[in-house]
């Protein structure tokens, strides 16, 4: 592996690295500036947007989560903060200078998707390999005691399960002993259990002080593992706080009853209601007035079973991304 590119053992669907790096932003002093800073940012693939104009800045020590669904821009965004493509417009920054320069001095751990296992080396070499490529590496047991996997320096990298596949990735990123790690879909096609301990070992990591930003689809996985949540749609970050700034921000309610064979056209046209989802024979109403929804499903009888409760993140996450698609389709329509 060249020593410039970040502490990762994969392969990746990312675009290839390119020589050029991406122009920094202007720096302030490199101790106080942020871990990861984009300005701007944008990247297309043809008609795509894949990155629209994105303004960022990660402070040292968060742990920052990227959801959104398939398709959102997330890996996209990931590929131009580790500088594995340039930005067509704006700029990206690690620690206030190139990224290029942060990964090279071991400052960057990776884990992209699609990771291939190097055959016939056991899990010590594979970690002591990568570690011998920096600097100022993490010493080989300490990477893997963090990635609770001390047990298995001695086994072959090709003979084990996926949940121990998937943390020896996350000692090889902290071979370099980073600063900032980043994890593209770290838990995809993990079984609960594998999950589990693999956020141990991230909580373990971020603990020293150091900075992670991950993507997820799962809005769990954000809430529980994340100081802040980024919802990128489209290519734009649409909200950013806490799990409960974004409930907040999202606002409303949810308004459910049984529908007890009731047809449910109309439902939609209620007043405050913002959509509607039907489970077998119960009607869920996400609203923005559920006293003036209430009211108007009394006047038409149907309030058999009938529940309001807070909006949940899910309905946040439905909310804000279905926000920016009525602002995306208004805008395509001028
Ligand atoms: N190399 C590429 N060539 C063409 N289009 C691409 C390329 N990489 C990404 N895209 C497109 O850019 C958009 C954003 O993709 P990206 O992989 O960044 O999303 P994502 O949020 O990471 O999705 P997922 O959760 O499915 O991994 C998508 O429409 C995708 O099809």
């Amino acid at each position: 592996m060249p020593p410039n590119e970040p502490t990762t053992s994969t392969t990746t669907t990312a675009p290839t690295p390119v020589p050029a790096p991406a122009p920094a932003p202007a720096p302030t002093t490199h101790r106080s500036a942020p871990a990861v800073s984009l300005a701007g940012a944008a990247k297309a693939y043809g008609d795509v947007r894949a990155v629209d104009g994105v303004d960022l800045e990660i402070a040292r020590g968060e742990t920052v989560a990227l959801l959104g669904r398939n398709g959102a821009g997330k890996s996209t965004a990931i590929a131009l903060l580790l500088g594995l493509c340039p930005p067509d417009e704006g700029a990206v920054a690690l620690f206030g200078g190139p990224p290029e320069r942060a990964v090279r001095a071991g400052r960057v751990g990776a884990m992209l998707q699609e990771a291939r296992a190097v055959p016939r080396v056991t899990v010590g070499e594979l970690v002591a390999f990568v570690a011998g490529r920096y600097p100022a590496p993490m010493p080989v047991e300490q990477a893997l005691g963090l990635a609770g996997i001390a047990g298995l320096a001695g086994r072959r990298v090709d003979r084990l399960s996926g949940g121990q596949t998937q943390r020896v990735r996350f000692a090889v990123a902290l071979a370099g002993n980073p600063d900032l790690l980043v994890l593209d879909e770290p838990t995809a096609a993990l079984d609960v259990e594998a999950r589990h301990t693999f956020w141990k070992s991230m909580r373990a990591y971020a603990r020293r002080g150091s900075t992670v930003l991950f993507s997820t689809h799962y809005l769990e996985e954000a809430e529980a593992h994340a100081d802040r949540i980024l919802v990128v749609d489209r290519g734009r970050i649409v909200a950013d706080g806490t799990g409960e700034e974004l409930r907040r921000a999202a606002g409303g309610s949810r308004v459910s009853f049984d529908l007890a064979g009731r047809p449910t056209e109309g439902l939609t046209l209620l007043p405050g209601v913002r959509a509607l989802e039907v489970r077998g024979d119960r009607a869920l109403l996400r609203t923005e007035d559920s006293d003036a929804t209430v009211v108007a499903l009394a006047e038409l009888g149907a309030v058999r079973g009938l529940e309001v409760a807070p909006a949940s993140l899910d309905d946040a996450f439905l909310a804000l991304t279905a926000v920016e698609a009525t602002t995306a389709e208004r805008e395509s329509a001028r």
